[in-house]
C-alpha cells in the first residue's frame, strides 16, 4: 500500500509537465500543455526558425520504453499519410530521456469540445455532412494500409465548423499487423495499450460510436426519467436508424467502407431536399 502511494508519486513527478518558455530540441519554445494522454503529453509549441505553431508530444516517461516505442510507432504512421486534413510528421528526437514527436499544430475545435462546452447541436443532416467528411480521411489512412482505431470525437478538430481535420494517431496499427509494439520486453499488464483488433470493421464501429455522439448533442433527458437504449432516446429517421445499426453490428454489418459512405450519402442527399 505504501509502496503503491510512492511508485504513484514517482510517477507523478516524472510525468510533471514542463512549464511555458521551456525549449525542446533545437527549435521548439513550449507555448503551453495541450493535454496529457495515457502514453505521452502534448505541448503546443513554436518553431523558433519561422514562428510555426507544431504539437509536440512527449512519450510520458513513466511509461518507459512502451511509451517510446508507442510514439515511434506514431511517427512511422503519421509518415506514411499524405492528406492536407492529417497532420504531417515535422521532426523526431531523442531528449531529457524521452521521444518527441514533432507534427503540425491544427487549429479549431474538437468535437468534443463543440458538443460539451459550446453545447453545439448536431442534427442528422450536420451530422453525415461532418461524417462524410471524415470518412474521407478514413479512407485515405485504409488505403493507405493502417486502420486509425481512436476515431473519437476528441480527436476530430473542426475549423471553422466547416473544416474537418483527423489527429491522434497514437493506438493506429497496420490492418491485420500482429502486436509487435511490445514484442522486446515482458511489460506489467497495466502498461500494455488496451487495443481495438486491427481490422476496418473496428473504424466502423468506432464511427458508429462518433455519429451517436454527434446525435446526442441536442438529446436533453427527462429528470428522473428511467435510462432507455439510443433507438428509444433518440428520434432518428428510418435511414439513419439503419445505418447506425449496421455500423454498430446491430443489424447486418458493412461489408466495407464504400458501402457504407454510399448509403450515407443517399440519407445526406434526401435530407437535403426537405
Ligand atoms: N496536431 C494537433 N493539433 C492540435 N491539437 C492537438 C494535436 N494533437 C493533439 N492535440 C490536442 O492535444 C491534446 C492531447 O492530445 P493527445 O492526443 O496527446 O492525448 P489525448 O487525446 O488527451 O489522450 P490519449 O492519447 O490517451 O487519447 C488534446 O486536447 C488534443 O486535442
Amino acid at each position: 500500500m505504501v509502496f503503491e502511494r510512492w511508485r504513484g508519486f514517482v510517477q507523478a513527478w516524472r510525468d510533471y509537465p514542463l512549464p511555458e518558455g521551456s525549449r525542446i530540441g533545437e527549435w521548439y519554445t513550449i507555448e503551453s500543455l495541450l493535454g496529457e494522454g495515457s502514453y505521452g503529453l502534448t505541448y503546443r509549441c513554436f518553431d523558433s526558425r519561422d514562428g510555426a505553431l507544431l504539437a509536440v508530444k512527449q512519450s510520458r516517461p513513466s511509461k518507459k520504453a512502451v511509451g517510446r516505442s508507442m510514439l515511434a510507432k506514431e511517427r512511422d504512421i503519421l509518415q506514411a499519410m499524405n492528406h492536407p486534413h492529417i497532420p504531417k510528421c515535422r521532426g523526431y528526437f531523442e531528449q531529457r530521456g524521452t521521444n518527441w514527436l514533432v507534427t503540425d499544430y491544427i487549429e479549431g475545435k474538437t468535437l468534443e469540445d463543440l458538443i460539451f462546452d459550446e453545447h453545439m447541436v448536431y442534427g442528422e443532416r450536420e451530422c453525415l455532412a461532418t461524417t462524410l467528411r471524415l470518412m474521407e480521411l478514413v479512407a485515405h489512412v485504409h488505403s493507405r494500409g493502417y486502420v486509425h482505431l481512436d476515431l473519437r470525437i476528441p480527436n476530430v478538430i473542426l475549423q471553422n465548423n466547416e473544416e474537418v481535420y483527423l489527429i491522434d494517431f497514437g493506438l493506429a496499427r497496420r490492418i491485420g499487423e500482429a502486436d509487435t509494439v511490445l514484442e522486446r520486453r515482458s511489460p506489467k499488464v497495466e502498461e500494455i495499450p488496451k487495443r481495438k483488433p486491427p481490422v476496418i470493421a473496428s473504424d466502423l464501429y468506432d464511427i458508429g460510436q462518433f455519429m451517436l455522439f454527434m446525435l446526442y448533442s441536442g438529446y436533453r433527458p427527462e429528470p428522473g426519467g428511467r435510462e432507455r437504449s439510443w433507438r428509444e432516446e433518440l428520434d432518428l429517421s428510418p435511414g439513419m436508424l439503419r445505418i447506425v445499426s449496421r455500423l454498430l453490428g446491430e443489424q447486418e454489418a458493412y461489408p466495407d467502407t464504400a458501402v457504407f459512405v454510399r448509403e450515407a450519402e443517399a440519407l445526406h442527399e434526401s435530407l437535403q431536399s426537405y
